[in-house]
């Protein structure tokens, strides 16, 4: 039996007037990679946000079971901060509190082990303000891999990167699958799309796919 981690029912979300979503029904099963795709302000980021608990639906209902992990567009994260990439990344340990909290030695492996499979542990102690765009979407990639969390939901994670960046981010989001998480994705990018198990398609805040 697959594991249901999030489990949206007919969701409607307006903002002031405006329709972002209708009645949008959606499974995301543990285990698997679900990519969102749809043109612009067809309500893919709104989507992602609802099962993130960001947005609150104005309607329908929302059940999801375990822990999450959120990685925003890297534009919508301040580079003002006086934080290192390491910084960043050991964000990403904080929510593990009580019994799960895990050791300060454990903490480091955690973040040590994001940093290499993101490919950026030469950059641990460089400021986050002054990496790249792509440098920095690893980052926060990698914070939410250092979450371990059940459902990790990422927008847009490759929109602008080289090459390399974008494949190393895309293989990262198949082995959090692979690990048994459910990974949610808004992506317009066709290798991200052909590495879903499952594409959901909005068109005017409707699910057509
Ligand atoms: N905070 C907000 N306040 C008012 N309207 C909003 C807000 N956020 C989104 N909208 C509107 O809701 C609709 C869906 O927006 P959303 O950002 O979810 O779409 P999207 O598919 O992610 O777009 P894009 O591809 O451009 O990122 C659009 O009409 C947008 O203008």
């Amino acid at each position: 039996m697959t594991l249901v981690s999030a489990h949206l029912t007919r969701l409607r979300v307006e903002y002031d007037g405006t329709v972002a979503l209708r009645d949008v029904d959606l499974d995301v099963r543990a285990g698997t990679v679900t990519v969102i795709a749809g043109p612009n302000g067809s309500g893919k980021s709104t989507l992602v946000e609802t099962i993130a608990g960001t947005v609150v639906p104005t309607a329908g209902r929302r059940v999801v079971s375990g822990t999450i992990a959120f990685v925003p567009q890297r534009t919508a994260v301040s580079d003002g901060l006086p934080l290192t990439v390491r910084d960043v990344v050991t964000v990403g340990t904080w929510g593990r509190l009580g019994r799960w909290r895990p050791a300060r030695a454990g903490t480091r492996a955690l973040v040590d082990g994001a940093l290499r499979r993101l490919d950026i542990a030469d950059l641990a102690s460089a400021s986050f303000a002054t990496v790249s765009g792509g440098q920095r979407q690893r980052a926060l990639l990698a914070q939410g891999l250092a979450r371990r969390a059940d459902l990790l939901l990422l927008d847009e994670p490759t929109t602008g990167l080289d090459a390399a960046s974008a494949e190393r981010i895309r293989a990262a989001m198949v082995d959090e699958a692979r690990r048994g998480a459910a990974v949610v994705c808004v992506s317009h990018d066709p290798a991200v799309i052909a590495a879903a198990d499952r594409v959901v398609r909005l068109e005017g805040g409707r699910r057509i796919e």
